[in-house]
């Protein structure tokens, strides 16, 4: 695996690029943490990856531990002071302190080629990977009125087309123009409604500190129950669903007695009331939102066909 930091619209991340035996592909963690930075007593653990810190070999040399990302602190042309030590102090534990601030804010993302890349108006999940950045990167207000930086970290698993690859997604496409939706597509394929499986991202995660029975638990962000519960099989402790509000979808007056969202709305609602205010009384959408008949068809077909954890709105047709 390697590291590297990676400034983003939102502030600093680090990406992670981790190898693995499960496929064949490079999966990814983007963590947002300035402890990683920090000196001195912490908070809360560094959101840290144990395999990088590892000792991989004898031989190893500082230049390979610097060009692997093993190292605490900024990277400078003066890097032997910035260089780790073999004992990185990302491993300390802090028992007290961590129980003061809430736990790291995660997102398992899976990619997307036509949403991320070619900016497709067919779903929403190139705007997904910005915004959860965004929030993740947000400064957290605690109650004692200090306010403290975001934290919190992106898993990008590849797993195109929920698990189907590209090529059977674009055929999906096609079957979609003639007017059936994403769910029955998929099926008419001979493929599952969703084929993606989260034995990787619960390794990454493990591997970051997060989840497993010494690891923080997390605040997921995600509508996707399935999602939650085969996370929580990994191991994953979820402390909290925190709703992921399509941005187009923002700002909406939700419908009364969606029975299954109706616990979300009032969260969301308070969500935007906050956004509102700190936007100075513009509803906030956060860059360009994603919008249009395929998106509103892609969004209700989670909804209605695969439970996805979001308000159906008022205005919506039957
Ligand atoms: N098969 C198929 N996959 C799609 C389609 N549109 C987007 N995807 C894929 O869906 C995945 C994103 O998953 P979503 O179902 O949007 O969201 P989720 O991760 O299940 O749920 P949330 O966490 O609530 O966002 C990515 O892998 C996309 O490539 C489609 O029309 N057909």
């Amino acid at each position: 695996m390697a590291r590297t930091r990676i400034p983003t619209p939102h502030g600093t991340a680090f990406l992670h690029l981790y190898h693995n035996n499960w496929d064949r592909k490079e999966h990814l963690a983007m963590v947002v943490d300035p402890a990683q930075f920090a000196e001195g007593p912490q908070l809360a653990p560094a959101i840290r990856s144990r395999s990088l810190d590892a000792v991989w070999s004898e031989t190893e040399t500082e230049m390979d531990r610097i060009t692997r990302g093993a190292y605490v602190g900024r990277l400078s042309s003066t890097a032997h002071a910035a260089s780790a030590p073999h004992t990185a102090h990302a491993h300390t534990h802090h028992p007290q302190s961590s129980d003061n601030i809430p736990s790291p804010l995660i997102r398992i993302h899976s990619e997307c080629f036509t949403g991320e890349t070619v900016g497709s108006m067919r779903c929403d999940c190139g705007e997904q990977l910005d915004e959860a950045i965004r929030l993740i990167s947000q400064p957290i207000a605690l109650p004692t009125g200090t306010t403290i930086p975001g934290r919190g970290a992106v898993v990008y698993l590849r797993q195109e087309g929920r698990g189907i690859g590209l090529l059977s997604k674009l055929r999906a496409y096609n079957l979609q123009d003639l007017g059936h939706d994403t769910v029955t597509a998929n099926l008419m394929l001979g493929h599952g409604a969703d084929e993606r499986g989260y034995e990787v991202a619960g390794a990454v995660l493990r591997d970051l500190g997060l989840g497993g029975e010494q690891g923080e638990s997390v605040r997921l962000l995600t509508n996707n129950p399935d999602k939650v519960h085969a996370l929580q099989k990994e191991g994953l402790r979820v402390a909290e669903r925190v709703p992921m509000v399509p941005r187009s979808w923002q700002g909406r007056d939700a419908a009364a007695g969606d029975a299954a969202a109706a616990p979300d709305v009032e969260r969301i609602t308070q969500g935007q009331k906050e956004s509102k205010e700190r936007a100075g009384g513009a509803t906030m959408i956060g860059g360009d939102a994603v919008h249009g008949e395929d998106l509103e068809k892609y969004l209700r077909t989670k909804v209605l066909r695969m439970g996805h954890m979001l308000p159906l709105y008022l205005g919506d047709d039957p």
